[in-house]
């Protein structure tokens, strides 16, 4: 990529045809012709047909369809068509179920997207970022993303944060291009698609854009799709573990018959039936159209899903950290009062904070329009010379005003930050005493007092000045003035949220920039279980390792940094938690980022939004509750296909395959077994509707291996009890030949298999729960069609004969003794006996090394 800095702005902007009234509608219309969308990755969508090889291809099914084709080969055309019938459907399925949950991500995100405002036809007008060309004027905030690469034109205090592309921590100052080759032709004067501003304000004159931006030529590797999260993993392994099982077991029945017929064709279909069968062929779709229906859910209730697998997240989410505006407060910080240094009221104090907030640049927030609102005292006929905007580090501003002749700097701040900064004090009738012991003490005092009143206290301080520009040593012998004071009303709906929460397992700690007094005010205020406390200076003073075994039992955090945000995230999760952060500022924006879950708010700064992972559209705590509650719902669905995989279509299957072993005949014909497994497909096809009743909603829901494998066995063995009998039954109570043997097997098998979902649904007994209609709808239908095709009219095609009365009577009775002790043992197969009811959480153990950072 061009070094486009080099050669001056006159010379850029005339190749580009640039002017500062911007470019015109249809002039940007046909560029973008040209160039094409201003997008880092652009994503052209695959099209059916590539989408459909690439199913056609994957192991699985090419396996089934080479089964389809040997099966058609050999005559067996009904075998061949049901394979085939399968695979369609487990395609078509997953495509269409796919395509909708893209569309509805796609959508959410559009919701959420980034704007940007640039000239057009003469007018600030604000567009998708994804619209700019290059030749555009934009105009870029503190908090907010450079859309492009290109030229300053105009900066105030503009500091850029380019990690994304240099891996420098720090802040970059930015400076308007000089006009000609020359001294200051660097990259100073450039801003680059994909950073931020993390203070200060610029013009930027649009050069390169979407793929030709220096963040376009990396941007494929970061956008690398996010690492599975563990309950991703899980499922994954799990899979895997059926398949292996799978693959041995269809082995073993092949040397089996092998032996004992030689080769057959029936025994080889039968294998492949078997491997058809066992495969979970539907995990996918159930995942995706979980997690699809959940965001859609989620979105009603304005909260906006950016990355789907992040609800499951949710689910398993045991720590929320917030910040503390706008989730606990109202945000309607009101200026309510200004102070001397003794704590008398002070129009002096209002004056200078006025001249503060009016002159200063950069990160103007929300304590500097409250000083703005308020418009008490004016300070007249004063003009700005520099300004040192503030930033999360200093937590200052100062501005440097001239009039007539007289110069002075005028700083606010944080009061520590301020005071560490001050050598004197100015007394109400304007002279200047030594701030010294006695007076600091009355000072911290003061600040203290209001601070227990829940009151937050900006410092604001003075100093005569001779220099015209403003350096960080030039805030330094400040004479203190006094206090100006804001109210931030706390948000009353917040005690009952995040009672919700920890109702939910949920701990809530509270990290802010803010002081110790405030925040204790606000805690005590909302009665929020808090317990610990640690402060930013604290932190720093602290080895990683020591932080990680202070955050767990600390819930507020106070006076932190930035960065400190994220080291206590990190910390968190290293000791095996899955951490969330909830944030809307600048300064939140990395925390957000190291958390499992990253959160922020519709307001909020584009680069804490740019973050997260998921955005609330109202910034309610209580909103978040339902979330969490909806994760753990797509998890218990998960959960839902899982145990049915792993107890009964496994069990059944295991059950035929050993019996294939010890009859001289096979217990199900290939095409029969196929067919079971195409119906219970079908039954299946309800759980991701279905909702989560008795399920166990006081812990975070992580994906437990040893649940799946404890649930697995006892209900497995259980299943294959019930099938022996059905064997003992057919043999030696009704003396079956191989067609009645086969079809009383069916029937007794598809109907435990696809009922036991009404009781596996749910850990509370099965009667009080409501599954959903569509999953009444499918289960029952798919047994109806079973039922229908076994033993009515067209049962010959798959080799089925009519049943006497006595033996569908007895399979009835086998069935309802199966279903009666699934439901008595499924109680301690799901663990529920040995939950306590509290909301104590274990931890789940620490993730491997190298697992931290997820994307
Ligand atoms: N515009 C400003 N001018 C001067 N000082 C400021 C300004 N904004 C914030 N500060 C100081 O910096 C501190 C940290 O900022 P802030 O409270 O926004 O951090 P935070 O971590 O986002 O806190 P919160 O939890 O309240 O959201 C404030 O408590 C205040 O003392
Ligand atoms: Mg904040």
């Amino acid at each position: 990529m061009a070094a486009f800095w080099l050669d001056g702005l006159d010379a850029v902007a005339g190749r580009l045809g640039a002017t500062p009234a911007g470019l015109s509608s249809s002039e940007a219309d046909a560029r973008r012709g040209r160039f094409g969308p201003n997008l880092a990755v652009v994503r052209t969508e695959r099209s059916l047909v590539a989408r459909l090889a690439h199913r056609l291809a994957e192991p699985l099914v090419a396996i089934l369809l080479i089964a389809a084709a040997v099966t058609g080969l050999t005559g067996d055309w009904q075998s061949a068509a049901v394979i085939l019938v399968i695979v369609a459907g487990s395609i078509g399925l997953d495509m269409a179920q796919e395509r909708q949950a893209a569309r509805t991500v796609a959508a959410l995100k559009r919701s959420v997207a980034v704007t940007a405002r640039v000239q057009r036809d003469g007018e600030a007008a604000e567009i998708a970022v994804a619209e700019i060309v290059p030749g555009d004027i934009v105009e870029i905030g503190a908090g907010e993303l450079v859309p492009a690469d290109g030229l300053v034109i105009a900066a105030a205090g503009a500091v850029a944060d380019e990690a994304v592309l240099t891996g420098e921590p720090y802040g970059v100052e930015k400076h308007p291009a000089p006009p000609a080759p020359g001294e200051g032709c660097d990259e100073g004067s450039a801003l680059f698609g994909g950073t931020s501003l993390v203070s200060g304000s610029a013009t930027m004159l649009v050069v390169a854009t979407g793929a030709d931006t220096r963040f376009g030529a990396i941007a494929e590797a970061l956008q690398a799709s996010a690492p599975p999260t563990s309950f991703e993993r899980g499922v994954h392994a799990l899979g895997m573990l059926i398949l292996r099982l799978t693959g041995f077991l269809v082995l073993a029945v092949l040397l089996a018959q092998l032996l004992r017929h030689g080769l057959t064709l029936e025994g080889f279909l039968f294998a492949v039936a078997l491997a058809v069968g066992l495969t979970p062929e539907l995990l996918p779709m159930v995942m995706t159209v979980t997690l699809a229906r959940g965001a859609a859910r989620m979105a009603r209730r304005k909260v906006v899903v950016k990355r789907l697998a992040a609800i499951h997240d949710l689910g398993a989410m045991d720590i929320l950290c917030t910040d503390k505006t706008g989730t606990l407060t109202e945000a309607r910080i009101a200026h309510v009062a200004s102070l001397g240094w003794t704590g008398a009221g002070s129009a002096r104090v209002a004056g200078l904070a006025a001249l503060n907030a009016r002159f200063v640049g950069g990160l103007r927030n929300n304590l500097d329009q409250a000083i703005l609102a308020a418009r008490s005292a004016k300070e007249e006929g004063w003009t700005r010379l520099d300004d040192l905007p503030f930033d999360f580090e200093r937590r200052r501003a100062s501005v440097l005003l001239e009039r007539g002749g007289e110069r002075i700097i005028v700083t606010k701040g944080a009061p520590e930050a301020v005071l560490a900064r001050a050598t004197h004090c100015e007394e109400p009738d304007g002279t200047l005493v030594p701030l010294d012991a006695d007076r600091r003490a009355a000072v911290d005092a003061l600040i203290a007092g209001r601070g227990r009143e829940g009151l937050r206290l900006l410092a604001v301080g003075w100093r005569p000045a001779e220099a015209s520009a403003l350096t960080a040593e030039g805030e330094a012998g400040l004479i203190l003035s006094g206090f100006a004071v804001f109210l931030d009303p706390p948000k009353a709906s917040a005690t009952a949220a995040v009672a919700r929460l920890v109702r939910a397992g949920i701990r809530v700690k509270i990290i802010s920039g803010d002081g110790e007094a405030v925040v204790s005010h606000l805690v005590g205020t909302l009665s929020l279980p808090a317990t610990g406390m640690l402060t930013g200076a604290e932190i720093a003073a602290m080895s990683d390792a020591a932080l990680a075994t202070r955050a767990p039992d600390t819930d507020l955090f106070v006076r932190v940094a930035p960065d400190q945000k994220a080291r206590i995230v990190a910390a968190l999760r290293r000791r095996g938690h899955v951490v969330g952060f909830i944030g809307d500022g600048i300064n939140d924006a990395p925390a957000i980022h190291a958390a499992d879950v990253g959160l922020s708010v519709d307001g909020g700064a584009d680069v804490a939004r740019e973050a997260a992972d998921i955005i609330l559209l109202d910034p309610d705590l209580g909103v978040l509750a339902d979330g969490v509650a909806e994760g753990r719902r797509t998890y218990a669905n998960i959960m839902k296909y899982v145990r049915m995989g792993t107890s009964s279509n496994f069990g059944n299957m295991l059950s035929v395959a050993v019996a294939s072993m010890l009859l001289p005949f096979l217990p199900l014909a290939p095409l029969q077994i196929l067919l079971n497994n195409l119906v219970y497909d079908l039954s299946e096809i309800g759980i991701p509707f279905d909702r989560d009743d008795g399920g166990d909603e006081t812990r975070p829901q992580v994906w437990d291996m040893h649940a799946v494998l404890r649930f697995t066995l006892v209900m497995g063995p259980l299943s294959s009890l019930f099938d022996f009998l059905t064997f003992g039954v057919l043999l030696y109570g009704f003396d079956a030949d191989v067609a009645t043997f086969r079809t009383g097997w069916f029937v007794e098998s598809i109907a435990t298999q696809i009922l036991v979902i009404f009781l596996i649904r749910t850990a509370g007994p099965f009667w009080k729960g409501r599954p959903n209609p569509i999953l009444v709808l499918t289960s029952l239908g798919a047994l109806a069609l079973a039922l229908g095709i076994a033993l009515g009219p067209f049962g010959a095609v798959f080799g089925f004969v009519a049943l006497p009365a006595p033996l569908l009577l007895a399979i009835a009775v086998i069935a309802a003794l199966y279903l009666g002790s699934a439901e008595v043992l499924k109680r301690f197969a799901m663990g529920a006996a040995t939950r306590g009811g509290g909301g104590i959480v274990p931890s789940p153990p620490a993730p491997l090394a190298g697992d931290l950072p997820r994307r």
